[in-house]
C-alpha cells in the first residue's frame, strides 16, 4: 500500500529552516531518518523561508536547485523533513518528477519496517491507512471533476467511492481487532499477581540509549542499534533491585513532531507508559540537540496522559561527555537524575540502587497498593 524505499535508494534531502532553530541537528536526525528507512543520502538541499510556499512548499528557484540535486546525483526521491499537505506533496512530483516522501511518510514506513509484534503491524497498518485517507480525500476530488466525462458519469460508484470504503472497512477490521487484542491484556493484567511489583518504563528520545541500559539491566536481547525506532514493540522483564522487584519496560522511541496518526495508532502501547509507576527518561547527554530532545519527549508524554508520574533522568552516554557517574537529588531528597553509560556499564549500579530506592519507597508509602493487581501495568512478551 505505501511505497517502502528499497535498500540503496537514492535521495535527495530537502530541509528548509522556518525559524525553528537547531538546524544541524534537525538535518543529522533526517540523515539517520533516511538511512533507517533504507535511503542512501546523495544530497541535502537547505535553504530559509519566512513561511512555506502553499502550492510547492519551497520556492520556486529552490524546487530548481532541487532538480538540478536530482539530476547531478541520479536521484530516485526527494525526502523533505516537514509535513507536506497532499497538494504541495502532488505539485512537487509533478515538478520534479520523482516520488516526494514527506516526514510523516518517512516515519510512518520506518515503523512498518520494524514492526514485528502482530499488534505492531496492526497498529502501523492504521497509522498508515489514516495517513493515506487525508490525501484520498482532499488529493483525488480535482482528478474525480477531470475524469467525469462520457462514459464514466452513471450510476455507479465512483472509484474514488469505493477507494474511501474499502478504506473504511480496513480500517474499522483494524480497530475491532486491536480492541481485541486490548481486552486481552487488560485480562492478562488482571489475572496477573504483582506483588509488592514496581512498574517501570524506560521512556525517551529515539537512539538515546534505551534498550542498551534496558539490556545491561536485564540481560535481555533487545535490539540495540544506531537507527531511529530500533524498538517498536514493549518488552518488560522483572528486576530484583536490593529486596525490592521492578518490571522493566523498553519502550518505542519518541520524535519531535510524532505523527498524530501514528501516536492514535500506537496509543495502547503508549498508555502502557501512563500505567508506569515510575518513569526513566533516558537522554542522549552527548547530543546538541538533547534539550530540544527532551522537552519532546515531554510533549509526548503530556500528550498519552503520563506527564505526572514520577521521572528519574537517565544521563546516558557519560563516555562520550568525560562527565563522572553521578546520583543528583532534590531537596526532598528524592533522585532526579543519574550519570551513566549504558555502553561502558559505568554507573550501571547507581542506577540500581535508585531503583531498589524507588520500590522500597513505594511499598513504604502505600504497603496496600502493589497488591491490588488490576491497575498494574502487565508484563508483556
Ligand atoms: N557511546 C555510547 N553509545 C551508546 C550508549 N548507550 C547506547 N549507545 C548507542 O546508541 C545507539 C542507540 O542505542 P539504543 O539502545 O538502540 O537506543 P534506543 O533509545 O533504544 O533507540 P530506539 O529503540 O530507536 O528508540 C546504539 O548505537 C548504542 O550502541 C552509551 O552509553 N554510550
Ligand atoms: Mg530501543
Amino acid at each position: 500500500m505505501f511505497e517502502r524505499p528499497a535498500t540503496g535508494e537514492r535521495a535527495v534531502l530537502v530541509q528548509l529552516d522556518l525559524g525553528q532553530g537547531a538546524c544541524e541537528e534537525r538535518l543529522s536526525e533526517l540523515k539517520l531518518l533516511a538511512i533507517s528507512a533504507g535511503a542512501s543520502v546523495e544530497a541535502v538541499v537547505s535553504g530559509r523561508r519566512a513561511a512555506p510556499d502553499p502550492a510547492l512548499f519551497a520556492g520556486k528557484g529552490k524546487v530548481e536547485e532541487i532538480a538540478e540535486a536530482l539530476r547531478v546525483h541520479e536521484g530516485d526521491l526527494v525526502i523533505f523533513n516537514h509535513a507536506l499537505s497532499p497538494a504541495q506533496q502532488r505539485n512537487l512530483e509533478r515538478a520534479l518528477e520523482r516520488r516526494v516522501v514527506d516526514r510523516t511518510a518517512l516515519i510512518l514506513d520506518i515503523f512498518a519496517l520494524r514492526a514485528r509484534s502482530h499488534e505492531g503491524k496492526l497498529q502501523v497498518e492504521l497509522a498508515q491507512l489514516s495517513h493515506l485517507a487525508t490525501r484520498l480525500v482532499r488529493g483525488w476530488t480535482h482528478l474525480e471533476r477531470q475524469k467525469g466525462g462520457i462514459g464514466l458519469r452513471g450510476p455507479g460508484e465512483t472509484q474514488l467511492e469505493t477507494d474511501r470504503r474499502l478504506l473504511g472497512n480496513r480500517v474499522k477490521l483494524l480497530k475491532t481487532r486491536l480492541a481485541q487484542i486490548e481486552k486481552q491484556r487488560k485480562t492478562r493484567r488482571r489475572s496477573r499477581s504483582r506483588n509488592e511489583v514496581l512498574s517501570v518504563s524506560l521512556v525517551g528520545y529515539t537512539n538515546a540509549g534505551k534498550s542498551t541500559l534496558f539490556n545491561a539491566l536485564t540481560k535481555a536481547g533487545s535490539y540495540a542499534a544506531d537507527q531511529l525506532f530500533a524498538t517498536l514493540d514493549t518488552t518488560s522483564r522483572r528486576l530484583f533491585v536490593g529486596s525490592g522487584n521492578v518490571v522493566l519496560s523498553d519502550t518505542v522511541g519518541f520524535i519531535r513532531d510524532l505523527p498524530h496518526a501514528l501516536v492514535a495508532a500506537f496509543k495502547a502501547t503508549l498508555e502502557e507508559t501512563a500505567h508506569a509507576d515510575l518513569l526513566l527518561h533516558v537522554v542522549d547527554s552527548a547530543s546538541d540537540d538533547r534539550d530540544a530532545q527532551i522537552a519532546a519527549v515531554n510533549e509526548v508524554l503530556a500528550e498519552i496522559g503520563a506527564a505526572d508520574v514520577p521521572q528519574i533522568m537517565i544521563w546516558n552516554k557519560i563516555d562520550l561527555t568525560h562527565a563522572a557517574a553521578a546520583v543528583e537529588r532534590d531537596d526532598c531528597d528524592r533522585i532526579r537524575r543519574v550519570f551513566l553509560s549504558a555502553r561502558t556499564g559505568d554507573g550501571l549500579g547507581l542506577i540500581r540502587d535508585a531503583l531498589a530506592e524507588a520500590a522500597q519507597q513505594a511499598v513504604a508509602s502505600d504497603p496496600g497498593q502493589y497488591t491490588d493487581s488490576d491497575n498494574k501495568s502487565p508484563i508483556q512478551q
